[in-house]
């Protein structure tokens, strides 16, 4: 095994290195008898390990920090007054500061080192070396990356770093001009990100999304918060955008399809590939019966977080007292049905956006044109939900550009030009897929989201009778194999159809404030046509 020299990153005195540790050594270390609070993980019935994250069980976007320095100055898309998002700036002088605290609290102690690949193509994927000293966040992150060949082991030279200090806190952080005593920190120039004081494992993988967010694009690569699968014969390729909980993982793991990524993928000129080597499921009521696939996956090297288990090792999936966002994350072998030995599939032939909508109005499946694409994509409607971002306890709905808008660097038409680009270029279709609520106050069942999403893959929705919905001018079919009828017009699930009218009125008036954002320029003005109407 290849030696590692930590004082060149600034840690010294470190006694003793676990450096790409195998999943046995990572199950011995992070059971090992002595871990007390949230180092410890306990077994399991389905022999995966249970960790408590503590504070943190969702991401933290306020704490959330970009250098801000010649390279980033006029790239980064900034959080302003006139569009609030979460690139917020810190100075290099806090930059320097918070380091110090990540090397000082990684200093003098036993730590973990991994080093895994984000992206599968060789060209532009990024070598990024992970350095903690909590061995379950090891085990995270050999989940989730792409683990190098032992050849690829051996000559393994980081194109980014990542410090994860979660003990530590920035006790100073008003005069440093951060958040809190939690800081997540990113410098594009260095290509390094500090974690400060959250445990929580997605800040990691979606850090690094977020920095996948910023350098694909710059080449020309679309960059999407998406999942993605192909036919069994590995040719037509779906990719379903949504942001957290509306049901990427769950739909993209299909056993009539090959897995290609459930979260984070790039599409350049050979296709759609995963920048990732896991998937981080949620796991929230669980259902054996509706999301095999993904339980099955539940079992040894898998990695349960925040999830009720009793000192029998039982696990209640039902039970929320800790949080909503309850995650297993499971290396992408786990589940059977994956395209290999590279996750990677042709161009799109459907583009599918999921939202979860906690009003009631969308209708469960829409086709859209192209301008309806480009406007609902940059408008990125949809609920957050419970659990994932700090604070938020009840689903909320939001407009979150491109259904990713915390993990975006750059502004995010540059997102929608890149994704266009390349669904003219394979004559992709786009629906708009409502995983949420309808009237009947319920969500609209797996079920019948499933038999959506088959007929807009084996191509039944183009063939379907359809309507349109006012105000949004969406087309719908009106009856597809599978699905109940019943519920294809969303009037149809109100007792009293006029209800459904006044939140469409309300919510088509929300769409409509949320696009002043893009009308500053011509194009975005010549998509307003393509939005809802009053
Ligand atoms: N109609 C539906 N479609 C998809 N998921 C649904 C639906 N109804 C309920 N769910 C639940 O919503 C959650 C979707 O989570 P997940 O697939 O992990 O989302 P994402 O990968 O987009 O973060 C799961 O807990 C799933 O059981
Ligand atoms: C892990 C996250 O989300 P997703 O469910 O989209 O993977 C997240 O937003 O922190
Ligand atoms: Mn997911």
């Amino acid at each position: 095994m290849a030696k590692i020299d930590l004082s060149k990153y600034g840690i010294t005195g470190t006694p003793e290195i676990v450096y790409n540790p195998s999943y046995e050594e990572l199950f011995e270390e992070e059971t090992k008898p002595g871990l007390t609070g949230y180092e410890k993980g306990q077994v399991t019935e389905l022999g995966a390990v249970n960790v408590m994250t503590g504070i943190y069980t969702g991401r933290s976007p306020k704490d959330k920090f970009i250098v801000m320095d010649e390279n980033s100055r006029d790239t980064v898309w900034w959080t302003s007054d006139e569009y609030k998002n979460d690139n917020h700036p810190a100075s290099e002088e806090t930059w320097k500061v918070v380091k110090e605290i990540a090397q000082k609290e990684l200093s003098n102690k036993k730590l973990y080192v991994v080093d895994g690949f984000c992206g599968a193509n060789k060209d532009t994927r990024m070598a990024v070396r992970f350095i903690m000293e909590v061995a379950w966040q090891a085990h995270f992150v050999r989940n989730m990356f792409i683990k190098p060949t032992a050849e690829e082991q051996e000559n393994f030279e980081p194109d980014f770093v990542v410090y994860n200090a979660s003990k530590a806190k920035v006790t100073n952080y008003k005069e440093l001009g951060l958040n809190s005593e939690t800081a997540v920190v990113f410098n594009v120039t260095s290509k390094e990100q500090v974690i400060i004081n959250t445990w929580y494992g997605g800040e990691m993988k979606k850090g690094m999304f977020s920095m996948m967010n910023y350098f694909m694009p710059l080449k020309g690569i679309a960059s999407m918060h998406c999942s993605a699968n192909t036919d069994l014969d590995g040719k037509n390729t779906a990719v379903f955008f949504g942001l957290s909980g509306t049901g990427k993982t769950t739909l993209s793991t299909d056993p009539k399809r090959l897995l290609i990524g459930d979260d984070e993928h790039g599409w350049d000129d050979n296709g759609v590939f995963n920048y990732e080597g896991g998937c981080y499921a949620k796991v929230i009521n669980l259902d054996k019966d509706s999301e095999p696939d993904i339980y099955n996956a539940i079992r040894r090297d898998a990695l349960l977080e925040n999830v009720t288990v009793d000192e029998n090792g039982k696990i209640d999936f039902a039970d929320k007292s800790v949080t909503e966002n309850t995650r297993v994350s499971y290396p992408i072998d786990h589940i059977e049905k994956i395209v290999k030995p590279i996750s990677h599939g042709p161009a799109a032939e459907n583009v599918i956006f999921l939202s979860a909508d906690a009003f009631g109005v969308l209708p469960p499946v829409s086709v859209l044109t192209p301008e309806q694409t480009k406007y609902y994509f940059l408008s990125g409607f949809t609920a957050k939900l419970a659990g994932t971002e700090r604070g938020i306890t009840e689903p909320t709905p939001t407009f979150s550009a491109c259904f990713g808008q915390a993990f975006l660097e750059l502004h995010p038409t540059k997102y929608a030009e890149e994704l266009v680009k390349r669904m003219e270029k394979s004559g992709a279709k786009a629906y708009l897929v409502n995983t949420g609520w309808n009237g009947t106050g319920k969500r609209i069942s797996i079920k019948d989201t499933r038999g959506i999403i088959d007929a807009i893959l084996n191509g039944d929705v183009q063939k379907a009778p359809t309507k349109k919905i006012p105000y949004f001018d969406f087309e719908v079919p009106t009856e597809l194999p599978g699905v109940d009828s019943g519920i294809l017009d969303p009037r149809d699930t109100y007792q009293d159809a006029s209800e459904w009218d006044e939140k469409a009125k309300d919510l088509a008036q929300r769409f409509i404030k949320n696009f002043a954002k893009y009308e500053g320029n011509e194009a975005g003005k010549a998509l307003v046509a393509a939005g809802p109407k009053l």
